[in-house]
């Protein structure tokens, strides 16, 4: 019987906390899969500054993934109906609470447990492990003056 494994995240720009977070939750059954949120529902912080297919895809590359899917843009449960996982494994800052996610599952009569990853540390002193700090850095040492600042704010649909 195949164990499914679920993730879920934005991935906007990949660094080695995404992968031991995917690292982690991979170990945890045969297949795991990734849920990539779509923009619009990522509320909670500033949204992503590429594609959500984009996303998906660079995801979708990594060894420890089975497949990466683009989040539905309403409901979120739709994906996990459709992928029916063993675990859904939250991230270790993630802001959803296990016990909600746990509450939501069993509404929707599906059987599935919940657990949650644990943080990938710093291993040196200029590691960047959040997507937002590395924007930062790329603010910081690029500035607005770039050549792709001149190609405007995010127009795809994800
Ligand atoms: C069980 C579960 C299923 C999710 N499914 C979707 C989805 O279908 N579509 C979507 O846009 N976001 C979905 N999300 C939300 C995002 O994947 C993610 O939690 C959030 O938007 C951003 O999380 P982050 O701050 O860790 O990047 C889901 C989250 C969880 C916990
Ligand atoms: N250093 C880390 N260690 C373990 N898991 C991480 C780490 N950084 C991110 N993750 C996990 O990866 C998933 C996706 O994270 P997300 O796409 O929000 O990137 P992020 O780097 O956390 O973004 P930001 O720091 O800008 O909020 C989340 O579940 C998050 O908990």
């Amino acid at each position: 019987m195949t164990r499914r494994v679920v993730a879920q995240g934005t991935f906007d720009l990949v660094h080695p906390g995404h992968v031991h977070y995917l690292s982690e939750a991979a170990e945890l059954g045969d297949e795991l899969h990734v849920i990539v949120a779509r923009r619009d529902n990522v509320t909670h912080k500033q949204g992503p500054v590429l594609d959500g297919r984009q996303r998906r895809d660079v995801v979708d590359a990594l060894d420890v993934v089975t497949k990466a899917h683009l989040g539905h843009p309403e409901d979120i449960f739709v994906p996990i109906e459709r992928i029916d996982p063993d675990v859904i494994v939250l991230g270790h800052d993630q802001h959803h609470d296990a016990d909600a996610v746990r509450g939501a599952l069993d509404a929707r009569g599906i059987d599935c447990e919940v657990t949650r990853a644990s943080a990938r540390e710093q291993k040196y002193d200029d590691e960047l492990l959040s997507t937002g700090r590395i924007v930062d850095r790329i603010i910081a040492e690029r500035g607005t003056d770039s050549s792709a600042a001149a190609d405007g704010a995010a127009s795809g649909p994800d």
